[in-house]
């Protein structure tokens, strides 16, 4: 899919806590060879650049609805974005939801099975990051659970957590709760269920309705 640019190097950078990593195309010139008086000091220079810092959008999206509003955050944010991929993607055999035998209602039917692997879960440079977009289906009134990996293994202090869906009929409900018990870590806001074909507008208009 679209809006994987981010992943490709990310296993092998994404253990050194360095500026040395390069994060999709955001226009901000953090690896100056010539400003290394300033290299600790990310934070800072992030803000300076654009007041509140830098924006990342991830998400996982198993259908494409996700993704569209991700990618539209992204843009209208002026944000970098990283996709949450599993190792075993899903299929739509996977995602039928009313086969009480396929994957998808399997994993629901027993919460300890939805352990799923992701590609990635490091994203590079990520404590450049002050504000985090998070996106996901809504599966059975909750996150679709291949975003829990990600948000267990990140540590969200100091920024500021914004959960998003796409569902077809549910609304947020306490999906943006859950995941922030599971984090432990961050400030995490309301989350807004997003039409998958939110546009730039509607973005705009929601997020300048955030604190
Ligand atoms: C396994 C599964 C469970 C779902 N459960 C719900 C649900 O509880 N409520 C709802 O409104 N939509 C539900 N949906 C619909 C999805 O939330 C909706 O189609 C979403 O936009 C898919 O996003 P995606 O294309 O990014 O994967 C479910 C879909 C699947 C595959």
């Amino acid at each position: 899919g679209c809006g994987s640019n981010t992943n490709e190097t990310q296993s092998e950078k994404s253990e050194s806590a360095s500026q040395t990593g390069v994060v999709s195309d955001d226009s901000s010139k953090e690896s100056n060879e010539n400003e290394e008086i300033n290299d600790n000091s990310d934070e800072m220079s992030a803000e300076t650049e654009s007041e509140g810092g830098k924006v990342l959008v991830v998400y996982y999206s198993a259908s494409g609805n996700t993704e569209a509003v991700a990618n539209t955050i992204a843009e209208t944010m002026n944000a970098d974005i990283f996709e949450l991929e599993p190792v075993e993607p899903y299929s739509d055999d996977d995602l039928n939801w009313s086969d009480d035998n396929s994957r998808v209602t399997k994993e629901h039917d027993n919460p300890d099975s939805r352990n799923v692997e992701l590609i990635a879960a490091a994203v590079d440079n990520w404590e450049s990051y002050d504000t985090v977009f998070i996106g996901y289906p809504i599966w059975w009134g909750i996150a679709a659970w291949p975003v829990d990996g990600f948000v267990k293994a990140n540590d969200f202090t100091g920024k500021t957590v914004i959960p998003f869906c796409t569902a077809a009929s549910s609304g947020i409900g306490e999906s943006g709760e859950l995941l922030a018990e599971m984090a432990g870590t961050g400030n995490w806001l309301e989350g807004e269920k997003l039409r998958s074909g939110a546009s730039a507008e509607d973005i705009q208009a929601w997020v300048e309705g955030l604190e």
